[in-house]
């Protein structure tokens, strides 16, 4: 099996290599990928470091080229990119397509930022004083990946990373290195100088450790747990660096009374169980006033009775595998322990066999829950939610917002008024109107609020904020 390997100073090296398994079938090998040391991390900073001056000053053009020609590939590559992508991850096929068109589309979207770089010429208070406010790159930046969407965070981190002029150590998630390499080598053959990019495939414990020890990152942007997140931050504090932290949910999709019933199963459907659940903008608590409480109920157990549950790559499915065992066990831990907290499981939540040896799982709805329980309160990233009964829309919103997360926050109702008041009311970085609370555009900004997040906001133009350093300049006339 070829051996894919880490890309450091512009070589691909490596020897040692591990295995890819694909969650819907764990006989299927997709390939082996090299396992970076901390050594390798080490060479890959200091490749990084020694690419930074040239690159800093590298003209627009060039950098709009480079991410304008891996944009391309990846779109035209789209087919077969999504099928790697769901057969490392999971998610299905239009899932996998999806998230690789919207890759595309984010390198799109820097390839013009690039062109569009401005400062801003303003007159000092004092006479005969021009005073100019321009945006820098920072230096070395690190970037650090979680499994469950491989390629469109690598994406939305590593574009306009490149297209303010900075350089990258990139280490992707061990579990899902093969979109991460795909996307490195077309930027890489794309035409980027030695040393801009480089990636380290390898385990967090040792690679990101090591970057995160690192005194030669000036930032280090990061996805994924709570607990790796507050160790990104300490070791941050620790050397002056900038950080970004995109970490976990526990999102609220509110149902009230005079919702379309209709719109809000699809909604509440799609936020807690596409993409297995497997989304920090996923849906695990839904509030629901009491006068639609049954009727939604019902309704989502007849929409989860047509879901199918199958190998990702298959035409029909609705909903793929679990990630891996680990994650497997996490969510039916949680499954049991609903039940030990007295929520009543109405639907789902048991392992399911297929075709093919993978990690099934029935997506499982809890009803008679209460705010206060575990499965409430815990991120479980799986295709698991509860629903809380609520009164009226003022106990929904302070149920809404009664939790240490505030990424993403979802509304179902016809009412103008209460849709107007959640958009300015919800503890949260993005609010959604009759939407599901997970799926977002790629062009705007995204990140949340509490526990959530840290730092700016990534995408969108602002991204500039956390991949540029302002500088202010006075000149006497
Ligand atoms: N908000 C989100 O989008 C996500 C949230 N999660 C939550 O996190 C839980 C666990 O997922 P998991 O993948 O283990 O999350 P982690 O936080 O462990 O992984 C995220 C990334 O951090 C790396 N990492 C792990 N340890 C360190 C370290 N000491 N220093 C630097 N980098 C490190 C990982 O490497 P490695 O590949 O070796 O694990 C991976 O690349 C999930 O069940 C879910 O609750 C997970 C993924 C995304
Ligand atoms: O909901 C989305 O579109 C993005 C979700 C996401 O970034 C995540 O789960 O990490």
């Amino acid at each position: 099996m070829t051996l894919h390997q880490n890309l450091i100073a512009g070589e691909w090296v490596g020897t040692d290599g591990v295995a890819n398994i694909n969650p819907s079938n764990t006989n299927d090998v997709i390939g082996d990928y090299a396992r970076a040391s901390a050594d390798d991390a080490l060479a890959a900073i200091a490749a990084a470091k020694a690419a930074f001056p040239a690159w800093s000053r590298s003209g627009i053009l060039e950098r709009h080229a480079i991410l304008k020609k891996t944009a391309d590939e990846i779109l035209a590559r789209k087919d077969e990119l999504g099928r790697l992508l769901s057969r490392e991850e999971g998610k299905t096929l239009a899932e996998g397509i999806g998230e690789t068109v919207r890759a595309g589309q984010i390198f799109d979207f820097f390839a013009g930022e690039a062109l569009r770089l401005a400062g801003e010429v303003i007159p000092s208070v004092r006479p005969n004083i021009g005073v100019e406010i321009t945006r820098e790159p920072v230096g070395v930046v690190g970037i650090i990946t979680p499994w469950n969407f491989p390629i469109a965070i690598p994406a939305w981190k590593i574009a306009p990373a490149l297209c303010y002029g900075n350089t990258v150590v990139f280490k992707p998630a061990e579990l899902v290195p093969g979109c991460s390499w795909a996307i490195v080598d077309i930027l890489h053959r794309a035409g980027l100088p030695k040393g801009v990019l480089n990636l380290v495939m390898g385990k967090g414990s040792v690679v990101g450790q090591a970057m995160l020890d690192s005194p030669d990152l000036q930032a280090i942007t990061f996805t994924g747990s709570v607990g790796t997140g507050k160790r990104v931050a300490a070791a941050s504090v620790e050397h002056n660096r900038k950080f970004q932290l995109e970490m976990g949910g526990k999102n609220p999709f509110v149902v009230l009374d005079d919702a379309d019933l209709a719109v809000a199963v699809e909604a509440a459907v799609n936020s807690a169980f596409f993409s297995t659940g497997q989304r920090c903008t996923a849906s695990s608590r839904l509030i629901v006033t009491e006068g639609i409480h049954d009727k939604f109920v019902a309704a989502m157990a007849e929409r989860m009775h047509g879901l199918v549950v199958d190998d990702a790559l298959k035409a029909g499915t609705h909903i793929g595998p679990v990630v891996d065992q680990g994650q497997l066990n996490q969510d039916t831990d949680y499954i049991a322990i609903g039940q030990q907290e007295g929520a009543r499981l109405a639907f789902g939540g048991e392992l399911i066999a297929r075709d093919t040896p993978g990690f099934y799982l029935q997506p499982a709805l809890f009803t008679e829950a209460t705010n206060q329980m575990r499965i409430s309160r815990e991120e479980i990233f799986g295709p698991v939610a509860a629903v809380i009964r609520v009164k009226d829309y003022d106990e929904a919103l302070a149920v809404a917002n009664d939790t240490p997360f505030g990424l993403s926050s979802g509304i179902a109702t016809t009412s103008l008024k209460h849709a107007t008041h959640f958009k300015r009311n919800a503890e949260a970085g993005m609010v959604m109107v009759n939407l599901p609370t997970a799926g977002v555009d790629f062009h705007v900004p995204f990140g949340g609020r509490k526990g959530s997040s840290y730092g700016s906001r990534e995408q969108g133009k602002y991204a500039a904020e956390f991949y540029t350093t302002v500088k202010t300049a006075y000149t006497l006339a």
